[in-house]
């Protein structure tokens, strides 16, 4: 889609992490690309790193959006979880509290002069393709945004691209449990959740042995009276804090609002929390005109789980599940500027079908069940490469897969004290250049 007479207008859907990153590159090649516009809805940089204490709506009546907790540190070792071209200040401890990643995240924002490109307030309303014969390739896209605050006009400006940035922990997934509404203690998901504090003395049952029902389950077991950790993958072979209890998956809630679970066994908790995760969720993107579908939390169709084959110039950052979340985005995003740039060039949309419907393929004939297509675990580092290999940039140092590996066997080995270890991966001389490369 490279241009030969201008520079190319992106567009950049929310200032988190993502966000900040696809700017950060955009602004390294203006010899290609304009500046980009970034719309971010709420006030400020981090996206999910922006911790909240209250939930539900914030001093400007809009929605919470972020899922932090206040004892929130972080569940990967700062030295891989940076992007590879900033580090964290190497004083802080391998494992940083939340508030940490969050000024990370403004220091790498005023870096990187992102700051002054970002429209705050801005909810992104539309991203609707236009195809137009003025414009070389043919596709452009209407974005339109409105004033959160719901001030203000609707306003729509033309790019020439799209990266979507907008994550994917905001909407709370609520499985469909049987007589859920029967349930008459407290019922949350952790969303919602922010400190220990007001479960003291109570029995609560989560649900769900994910990062967050994990680390939920530790803070609570030091206030609450009894705490379940009900989950499929029965038993944890980590040791768990002294008195808290499994239990299989919740099957229904019966008239009494007692939770019956897979075994028979059954519980009437003053909490149910649902640690069940999160919905995809582009209410941007009209199903007609683009034709993304969400089902079973699958996004297709994606090739490389990354661009929309039939508009190529639209690109989803940061859907692929269980990978280390800050170099993945720096992978996936210089190689969509190398697609944009022309450096790449895309297979045609024939071909890109083919080869996402054969990789479906493999990966449903492997057992692999449609909710788990996007979790890439330890093949995230094979996609990473690839990404690396096809946009012709440096792919990330060895010692990210290996220390990033090693702390998810230690996670598993030692959940309650792994946060406390240091790594240390360079010498001093390292982190000079580091920081150097950084500055
Ligand atoms: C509880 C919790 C703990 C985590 N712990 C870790 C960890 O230890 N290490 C780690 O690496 N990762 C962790 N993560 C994952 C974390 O989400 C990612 O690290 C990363 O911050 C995601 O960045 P993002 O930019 O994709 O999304 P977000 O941070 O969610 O940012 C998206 C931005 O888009 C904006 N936006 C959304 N829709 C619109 C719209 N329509 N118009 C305008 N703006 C919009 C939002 O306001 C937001 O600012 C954790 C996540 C959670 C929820």
């Amino acid at each position: 889609m490279m241009s030969n007479s201008r520079r190319l207008q992106v567009a950049v859907i929310g200032a988190g992490a993502a966000g900040l990153c696809a700017a950060r590159h955009l602004l390294a090649r203006q010899d290609v690309f304009c500046p980009p516009v970034l719309y971010e809805f709420t006030k400020r940089v981090g996206g999910t790193w922006v911790y909240e204490e209250q939930v539900g709506r914030d001093e400007d009546g809009l929605p919470v959006y972020s899922s932090m907790y206040r004892d929130l540190r972080t569940n990967i070792p700062k030295e891989v979880m940076a992007f590879p071209d900033f580090p964290f200040d190497k004083h802080l401890p391998s494992f940083v509290h939340h508030t940490e990643v969050r000024k990370y995240l403004n220091q790498y924002c005023d870096y990187f002069g992102i700051r002054e490109h970002i429209k705050f307030h801005r909810l992104v309303d539309s991203v609707r393709p236009v195809f137009s014969e003025s414009r070389q390739g043919g596709l452009t896209w209407d974005v339109t945004t409105s004033d959160a605050t719901g001030k203000g006009h609707k306003t729509t400006n033309q790019f020439d691209a799209v990266m979507v940035c907008n994550g994917h922990f905001f909407d709370p997934y609520i499985p469909a449990i049987t007589g859920l509404e029967n349930f008459k203690g407290m019922l949350m998901h952790s969303h919602d959740y922010r400190v220990a504090e007001p479960f003291a003395g109570k029995s609560v049952v989560l649900l769900g042995a994910g990062l967050s029902g994990m680390d939920i389950m530790i803070e609570l077991s030091e206030v609450a009276s009894e705490v379940t950790l009900s989950h499929r993958h029965l038993p944890l072979s980590c040791p768990l804090p002294r008195g808290v209890h499994q239990a299989q998956g919740v099957k229904l809630i019966n008239e009494d609002g007692e939770l019956v679970f897979e075994d028979g066994d059954r519980a009437k908790p003053d909490v149910f929390m649902l640690c069940t995760g999160y919905n995809f969720t582009f209410p941007f993107l009209s199903k007609e005109e683009v034709g993304l579908q969400v089902r079973e939390h699958c996004v297709t169709p994606l090739y490389k789980h990354l661009l929309h084959p039939a508009f190529p110039s639209l690109f989803l950052i940061g859907i692929c599940r269980a990978v280390c979340p800050f170099p993945h985005f720096h992978c996936q995003i210089q190689f969509a500027l190398s697609v944009m740039d022309g450096s790449f060039t895309l297979p045609t949309q024939k071909q890109m079908e083919e080869e996402m419907e054969a990789d479906m393929q493999t990966q449903l004939q492997k057992g692999t069940a449609l909710r788990h297509i996007l979790k890439l675990d330890s093949e995230q580092w094979d996609y990473n490469d690839e990404m690396a290999q096809l946009g012709k940039f440096k792919p990330l140092p060895p010692f990210w897969k290996s220390l990033y590996e090693a702390n998810k066997v230690f996670r598993a080995q030692d959940l309650l004290n792994y946060k406390n270890y240091i790594y240390q991966v360079f010498s001093d001389q390292e982190w000079t250049v580091m920081q150097k490369i950084a500055e």
